[in-house]
């Protein structure tokens, strides 16, 4: 369901990296759809004025192959307005309110440090600006269990869970609303997507370059809180939730929520921790630093749906390839009539989610010829990219119109802190691995009995 529309977009922090790789780009497509047509004022305390506010998000354009002389790019950049000042003062909200107009419907979009988010909710309400608005809030949600709790709190005394739109960019992937296509709109996997049929799930996310320039954030951070918390385990909760029902949007956030929930929290022997080797010398890290840049781990979820069944997680950088997989292995045959055990073969359902969107299906066969040998051949589902709409694009126009759907809800982001929150840290014994390797082999043994890691294609 589409509510209001807001009457003014308001973007703090807005002179930062992520407006500029993300945020510009993704507002010339909502104003090319006619999603996007209200003022954008923009907030940073970088001493600029409105023309170098336009100059550098033109240059953001043209750094993402984008015409700024464009008609969507200079409806986009007359949108634009900027204040200058800092978020500390109140004045710097009172300058803001008056760029806003009179309107009653804003959206706020927080990319800014997190420390911030709490003095913008209550920045923006002393401006008289929270009633009817909407907060839009940049990861992390927090850095423990504890911590994002607070910080929900502190949002909550400002801005209802129901006007909060918290960001996590990956639920704004198309190819993951491709698994949840697979699943709902086709009647033959879902009767399957159980316990009595499938023996494991597990998910790769691999990336093929290091950290480069973001020593100093990564290193405070690790793979578990970058991208497990939050991203995995969404990827995660899109696989194993219950169908939505017919209430709409909430009943499909009610299961991801609860299947998150039902998520035993991890012990530090169901998780392996590596560190690439040369780690230690990115600019920003710490010369003696303990921070993953891989982990894997082995969940288990306690549901009568998937009780018993391994789920695996594995996610690294420096990996041999950048792809993200989803594979679902199917039980082996009850009776194995075509001798089909031995060779290890069996049903497959697999899922590309990054960089392109694939759906494949392995089924088994018998070799032509005499006797009885089985083969597998997997039957594809290749999606032609049937758009160029970045995840931004999706994220801010889902948030312009009130739809929440993409975003992350209070329960399921605390609910992954504590599937988490005991192995942060140095809880885990931690392995070097080489650049361009799978990770530490340590990894292995997490798996099923006779099982290997699935590595996807470059
Ligand atoms: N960069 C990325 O790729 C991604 C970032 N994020 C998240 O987005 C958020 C922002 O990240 P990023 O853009 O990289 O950060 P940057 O450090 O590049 O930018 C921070 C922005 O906040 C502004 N700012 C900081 N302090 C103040 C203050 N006291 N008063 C006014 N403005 C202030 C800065 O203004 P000024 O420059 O004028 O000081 C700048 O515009 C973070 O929460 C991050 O985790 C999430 C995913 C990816
Ligand atoms: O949030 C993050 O995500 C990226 C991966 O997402 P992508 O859309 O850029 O592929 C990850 O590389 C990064 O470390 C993390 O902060």
């Amino acid at each position: 369901m589409v509510s209001e529309r807001v009457d003014a977009l308001v973007v703090f922090g807005a002179t930062g990296d992520l407006a500029k790789l993300e945020t510009f780009p993704a507002l010339v497509g909502l104003v090319d759809r006619g999603v996007l047509d209200v003022p954008v004022v923009g907030v940073a305390k970088s001493g600029w004025d409105l023309d170098r506010f336009r100059g550098y998000a033109a240059a953001s354009l043209r750094d993402n192959g984008l015409d700024p002389d464009s008609g969507p790019g200079k409806r986009m950049l007359g949108l634009l307005r900027y204040v200058d000042g800092d978020l500390d003062d109140d004045a710097t909200y009172a300058a803001m309110a008056r760029e806003m107009g009179d309107g009653k419907r804003a959206l706020f979009y927080l990319e800014v440090p997190p420390f911030l988010f709490g003095r913008i909710a209550r920045g923006i309400s002393t401006a008289g600006r929270a009633e009817g608005a909407r907060v839009m809030v940049e990861k992390p949600f927090g850095h423990d269990l504890d911590s994002a709790r607070e910080l929900n709190d502190t949002i909550h005394r400002y801005f209802p869970e129901e006007s909060v739109y918290r960001v996590d960019h990956w639920l704004g992937l198309d190819p993951l609303e491709d698994v949840m296509a697979a699943r709902f709109a086709n009647s033959v996997f879902e009767p399957l997507l159980n316990r009595d049929h499938v023996a494991s799930v597990e998910i790769t996310m691999a990336e093929a370059f290091d950290v480069a320039h973001r020593g100093r954030f990564y290193d405070a951070t690790g793979a578990v809180r970058d991208v497990v918390q939050n991203h995995m385990l969404q990827v995660l909760a899109t696989v194993l939730a219950d169908p939505p029902d017919g209430s709409g949007i909430d009943s499909w956030l009610d299961a991801k929520a609860r299947v998150v929930a039902a998520i035993r929290p991890l012990a530090p022997e169901d998780v392996v921790r590596g560190q690439y080797e040369g780690y230690l010398d990115v600019d920003g890290v710490a010369p003696d630093s303990t921070t993953e840049s891989f982990v894997a781990m082995r969940l288990a979820v306690d549901s009568w749906r998937w009780a018993g069944v391994p789920l695996l997680i594995r996610a690294g950088k420096t990996m041999p390839v950048t792809a993200t997989e989803i594979t679902i292995r199917f039980t082996p045959v009850p009776v194995d009539v075509f001798g089909v055990g031995p060779s290890g073969i069996r049903n497959q359902l697999r899922f590309r989610i990054w960089p392109e969107t694939e759906l494949g299906l392995s089924l088994v066969g018998k070799l032509p010829g005499a006797g009885a040998r089985a083969e597998s051949q997997e039957m594809v589902f290749a999606q032609q990219a049937g758009s160029d709409m970045r995840p931004y694009d999706r994220l801010i126009g889902a948030a312009l119109d009130g739809r929440r759907g993409l975003f992350a809800r209070q329960d399921t982001v605390e609910a992954a802190w504590r599937v988490v929150d005991p192995i942060l840290g140095d809880a885990v014994p931690l392995h070097p691995y080489p650049r361009g390797s799978w990770g530490p082999e340590e990894a292995q043994r997490l798996l099923p009995e006779g099982a290997t890691w699935h590595a996807p294609a470059a």
